[in-house]
């Protein structure tokens, strides 16, 4: 830890180069705030039709019927598409990522409420509108299931007839029509030895509510097949447009050298634009085979109710410890409602994402992981919601066990975590369930955390509020990430694995033009792999340009989500940006007749040493490059990198937050919410403090209101911004951020990813907090959303409305 000799917040101007560690303004916003973004809505073609989806009604029936003909009669309609149409070209089912296969239309039976049974192409968006209308669907209702506790019960119904007998699933034996998979980590019998003598145990059971990223810009895309040349080209809001080339040119059988994705402008991903949608295939499809372009673009409820949902999971929390809080073990069960297809968004081997990672902070001796998958009647999903693959719920079971251990033992929760820290001189620390954390130092975050708040002060000020019948509660965190997805040998996607790559071109007068297999969607990547590369070759940031998001242009990468952009794609341009440096010393070696040893590197140049004047810039160099190199080498100044990361990097923070609860209403006031994360290396303080600041927004919507509930008959409630809670600048509290710095070990400059730890962070510290004020009169645990009717519920279940003083 160490924060003096960070560069941070140093002013743009103060930085001719702006390189790492400068507080740079965004470059790509010169973009957005004159209205020249440009985003798949935006892409109009000529001959373009539009796509809609006909969805089904139901949340479990039989397609006795489809009847088309009113439709085709619309004046303006070219085709309605059933699953009967896609089946000769074997696309009516599409692969997932997880596995599994799910209906790209509706084949015989509907699975969820508003899955798409048909689609029609039109003119326009209003035709097709119209058209939809006119599809006539006959369904025959099936009984329905929506409790994830029921789904392997011997009377529940069963959801996936295609899967019926096939006992062998993606990730294991199957013990239920309704069962995805049994997924487990650790040593089950050690772990169970170790609490049957322990001196202490908690359980806590927890329900971590189904919710959405919902993002501004909802999913669509933009195909287009030229029939001549046999190329299609397809505009895509697409976290990953590589992986979807791949996809594409498997299912398509369009070789993938002849098949152009493009994400242009991204309205906020959100890990809601990882999955392939059945909107892209069906337009696809469509474009195919009417030979014009077509667009689909879902609305707002389409998006809510059909595309990935995330969490999901029912949770329980054991931990066996000494009567000093010391953790000896833990276990943790999970139940995880998949929905109707397994369709979650995560590395191929790792069918419940990172949750492994549910040790957290802490130093545990033994642990063991259980977690069961299920089918029910809603829709697919389970994407990583601003969160590493599941690791936004395993910070959740952890941090709320420990709470849950703290208030049984009579400890105060900084002391308990205190205690049971992974200490700095452990690191690299080998946890229980399999990682290896490469570097952290929680202490010192926690402490600096304590003092800022006065967390003394604060409990002085709870009990003393706790006497006059008042609710205050006082939220703590102290959580470890896992982002950087992922050394190739624990992860991949459908096969590929999770590298992630560069390519840097220096230009004959020194500026340069880079390309990364990333895709930004809004974190800003224009901006600050500029930052890396002026660090590196001493150009200015404003003289290099960053794209990304062309498969045409763009190096192979595996994309943007789960903060893997620093940690994999960002090493990548290091490399490839220290390539560069190497040729470009032997240039200079030569320009100035001296051996590459005799030379030493100072911010933009090389230096002869010892002899001052002697020097090349590196603009001088990129220009020698081309015209006046030493003999043999080839000309040219550029270099790729394709980075297999040795580790995951572990970001971590310590966040705090005061609330207070009105006893009446059960309105809550967030009084104060505190930050410190420590991402390693920084790159642009400005960036992350506005990155920090939207993943607390989303963990503040996600902890007091976000939830997409459903009725006994699976109709999907809350799938509309009049009930689904996106909190406006009223709602949202003031933030307070800061920070310690603790490198990656194995990192090129030290970074680790930073913009998922303050939603992971946040969520169980908001709980922390509720819980907290209530927790001297025995609450232990209270399930999200913390919205004040369901906490109006409580306090009138505790009789707190009625007592007085
Ligand atoms: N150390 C450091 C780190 C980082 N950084 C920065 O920051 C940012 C971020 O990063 P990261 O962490 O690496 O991440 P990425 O990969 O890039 O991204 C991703 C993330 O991001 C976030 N953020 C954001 N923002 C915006 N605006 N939008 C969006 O959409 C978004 N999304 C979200 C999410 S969800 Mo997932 O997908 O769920 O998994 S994951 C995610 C960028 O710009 C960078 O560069 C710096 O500076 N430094
Ligand atoms: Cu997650």
């Amino acid at each position: 830890m160490d924060n003096a000799n960070d560069a941070n917040n140093a002013p743009e101007q103060d930085d001719p180069i702006k390189g790492v560690g400068c507080a740079r303004k965004r470059k790509e916003d010169a973009r957005f705030i004159q209205g020249k973004g440009n985003y798949v809505d935006d892409i109009k073609m000529p001959g373009m039709l539009f796509a809609d989806m006909v969805r089904s009604p139901y949340a479990h029936a039989r397609i006795k019927s489809i009847n088309k003909e009113k439709a085709l009669a619309l004046p303006g309609v070219h085709a309605v598409l059933t699953a009967d149409d896609l089946k000769p070209l074997n696309l009516h089912w599409m692969p997932t990522l997880a596995g599994d296969v799910q209906a790209v239309l509706a084949d015989e039976k509907v699975h969820f409420q508003y899955q798409e049974v048909a689609v029609v192409v039109a003119d326009n968006r209003y035709i097709a509108a119209d058209a939809i209308e006119l599809v006539e669907v006959e369904y025959e209702e099936l009984p329905v299931l929506v409790d994830a506790h029921k789904a392997m019960d011997d009377d529940a119904p069963i959801l996936r007839e295609d899967l019926v007998g096939k006992m062998d699933g993606a990730h294991s034996k199957r013990v239920h029509d309704n069962h995805i998979f049994n997924w487990q980590a650790g040593d089950k019998d050690a772990t169970d030895r170790v609490f049957e003598q322990a001196e202490v145990t908690v359980k806590q059971d927890m329900y971590y509510p189904r919710v959405h990223p919902s993002p501004l810009e909802t999913c669509g895309c933009v195909a287009s097949f030229d029939k001549v040349n046999e190329h299609l080209t397809v505009y895509i809001t697409s976290q990953a447009p590589h992986v979807v080339r791949t996809v594409v040119s498997m299912l398509s059988g369009i070789p993938e050298s002849k098949v152009r994705i493009v994400s242009p402008d991204i309205g906020g991903g959100f890990g809601n634009k990882v999955g392939v949608y059945p909107g892209y295939v069906v337009s696809i499809v469509a474009s195919i085979v009417l030979g014009v372009p077509v667009k689909w673009v879902e609305n707002r409820m389409e998006h809510l109710s059909t595309t990935a949902f995330a969490r999901d999971y029912h949770m329980t929390g054991e931990i066996a410890a000494d009567s000093d809080g010391r953790i000896k073990a833990l276990r943790v069960n999970v139940l995880a409602d998949h929905g109707a297809f397994d369709a979650c968004a995560d590395p191929s081997k790792f069918p419940a994402g990172l949750m492994h990672i549910c040790t957290g902070s802490y130093d545990v001796p033994v642990a063991h992981l259980n977690v069961d998958g299920v089918y029910t009647n809603k829709a697919p999903g389970g994407v990583a919601y601003r969160c590493s693959f599941r690791v936004t719920e395993a910070v959740y079971v952890i941090e709320r066990t420990m709470d849950v251990l703290a208030q049984k033992l009579g400890i105060d929760k900084a002391e308990i975590r205190r205690r049971n820290f992974i200490k700095a001189e452990q690191f690299p620390y080998q946890t229980a369930l399999g990682w290896e954390i490469d570097s952290g130092d929680y202490h010192t975050a926690l402490e600096k955390v304590l003092e800022a708040c006065d967390y003394e002060g604060l409990r002085r000020e709870q009990q003393e509020k706790r006497e006059k019948g008042e609710l205050m509660g006082i939220g703590l965190v102290t959580f470890t990430e896992i982002v950087g997805a992922g050394p190739t040998r624990n992860c991949d996607i459908l096969g590929v694995g999770m590298f992630d790559s560069a390519e840097i071109r220096v230009h004959p007068t020194g500026s340069v033009i880079a390309r990364m297999g990333t895709i930004t969607q809004g974190q800003g990547h224009q901006t600050t792999y500029a930052q890396i590369i002026a660090s590196e070759l001493g150009i200015p940031s404003d003289e290099i340009s960053i794209e990304e998001g062309d498969t045409d242009t763009a190096p192979y990468g595996l994309g943007t989500y789960g903060s893997r952009s620093t940690p994999v794609g960002g090493a990548a341009t290091a490399v490839a940006a220290r390539k560069i440096r190497a040729k470009a010393q032997k240039i200079a070696a030569h320009l100035l007749e001296v051996s590459e040893q005799d030379l030493e590197w100072d911010v933009d140049r090389f230096k002869v040493k010892g002899v001052p004047g002697q020097e090349k810039t590196m603009k001088e160099i990129a220009w020698a490059a081309y015209n006046d190199r030493p003999e043999g080498m080839e000309p040219g100044l550029e270099a790729v990198d394709y980075y297999d990361p040795p580790n995951f990097t572990y970001p971590f923070g310590t966040y705090l937050c005061v609330v207070d609860i009105d006893k009446y209403t059960g309105v809550t006031k967030v009084r104060r919410f505190y930050a410190l994360d420590d991402c390693g290396t920084r790159i642009n303080p400005m960036i992350i403090e506005g990155q920090i600041h939207g993943g607390l927004n989303e963990g503040f919507a996600v902890a007091m209101g976000q939830e997409l509930p459903f009725d006994e008959q699976g109709n999907i409630l809350g799938n509309t911004l009049m009930d689904y809670f996106i909190p406006t600048f009223v709602e949202t509290p003031k933030w307070e951020t800061d920070y310690t710095v603790t490198p990656s070990p194995h990192h090129p400059i030290g970074a680790k990813g930073v913009a998922e730890s303050p939603h992971v962070g946040s969520i169980p510290t908001f709980t922390s907090a509720i819980v907290d004020a209530f927790s001297h009169l025995g609450t232990t645990h209270l399930d999200m959303p913390h919205n004040a009717f369901r906490l109006w519920q409580h306090i009138r279940e505790l009789g707190l409305d009625k007592r007085t003083g």
